[in-house]
């Protein structure tokens, strides 16, 4: 499958970088308002190929997209040190303006991916502008939120975070909600996996895993100006379970027709993604606290779209 990337800035080089090592791609093009940016990440990237792949590297204009299976947006602003990704939206949403337009022109059978922030609101966006259904505009949402809450309960238990299953739900970013009740090591809660380990899983402790997944990408903005891995390998992931059709269960967004009472609204929770994009939606089992947090979230983001004039 071609894999088009515009935006070759760090999200998209770290996506475009973890494709071609893994070969989930046959080709990969970067598109960018900067051409020189393009062309030097396409070329770097080409460099690690031999070592990996047969993954074709390449940068090019709008109409080297055309018969990509999957596109990826990452281009726009970043968060500055203390700046919530919230702040984004009145530039991305015009970066977006300026964009999707051209991407369908060249390919309009493509599924879009989109990583620029802040993401629910700009998938939001995306589903709008491009008139596609909302199964084929998929935003990254928390599969970052959610790999972050793995690696720290992971961590804290003593176990692979491929042995944890719990996801964060709703917006990504600071209304984010982690889901306790439903989240798994193994086979056991992990209140009991904690338990048996002689790790116990105090208050404490999770309010530390929270405040670290909740904060990471401020934390990582304050030490290196941007976050880029964590993403490039999510958004690789996803491109993945399009490109093999997996059906594989990802905490992922797009414009769902209702959320604890909210209208279309976009946000994450778990889904279901194959070649045809998102196949269903699955509502886990929530406690009353985690009922309330989304609903939250979800009024947060309906309520902040709704006061964009776009
Ligand atoms: N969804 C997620 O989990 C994450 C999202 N992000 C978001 O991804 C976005 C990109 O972040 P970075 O790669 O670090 O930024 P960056 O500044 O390194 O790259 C952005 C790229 O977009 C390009 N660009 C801007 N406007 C454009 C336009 N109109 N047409 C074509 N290209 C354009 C720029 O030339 C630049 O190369 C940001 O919004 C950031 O907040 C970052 C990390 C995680
Ligand atoms: C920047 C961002 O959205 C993140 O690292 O979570």
């Amino acid at each position: 499958m071609k894999i088009g990337i515009v935006g070759a800035g760090m999200v998209g080089s770290a996506a475009g970088y973890a494709i071609a090592l893994k070969g989930t791609a046959s080709k990969v093009v970067f598109v960018d308002y900067n051409a020189d940016l393009a062309r030097a990440q396409a070329e770097d990237i080409a460099h690690a190929v031999p070592f990996a792949s047969s993954t074709a590297v390449m940068a090019g204009d709008y109409s080297d997209l055309e018969g990509a299976g999957v596109v990826i947006l990452a281009a726009g602003v970043g968060q500055k040190p203390g700046e919530s990704r919230l702040e984004l939206l009145t530039r991305n949403a015009e970066v977006f303006r300026q964009i999707i337009g051209k991407v369908l022109d060249a390919a309009p059978d493509a599924i879009l991916l989109v990583a620029t922030n802040p993401v629910d609101i700009m998938t939001q966006i995306a589903t709008r502008l491009s008139g596609l259904p909302p199964s084929r505009v998929i935003g990254s949402g928390t599969i970052l939120d959610t790999a972050r809450f793995r690696h720290l309960i992971g961590e804290h238990l003593g176990v692979s975070p491929r042995s944890v299953h719990a996801y964060v739900l709703g917006e990504h970013g600071d209304s984010e909600v982690l889901c306790w009740s439903s989240a798994r090591a193994g086979a056991l809660s992990v209140k009991d996996f904690a338990a048996q380990m002689r790790v116990p899983l105090t208050e404490g402790a999770k309010a530390r895993i929270d405040d670290g997944v909740r904060n990471a990408a401020y934390t990582i903005i304050n030490g290196k100006g941007a976050t880029w891995y964590g993403i490039g390998a999510g958004l690789e992931r996803l491109v993945r379970a399009i490109a093999r059709d997996e059906q594989t269960v990802l905490s992922v967004s797009i414009v769902a027709p209702k959320v604890e009472g909210v209208k279309d609204v976009a946000l994450s929770i778990p889904r279901i993604v194959g070649a045809q994009g998102v196949v269903a939606d699955l509502f886990p089992e929530l406690d009353d606290g985690e009922h309330e947090a989304l609903g939250a979230s979800a009024r947060l983001l309906k309520e902040t779209l709704d006061a964009l004039e776009y």
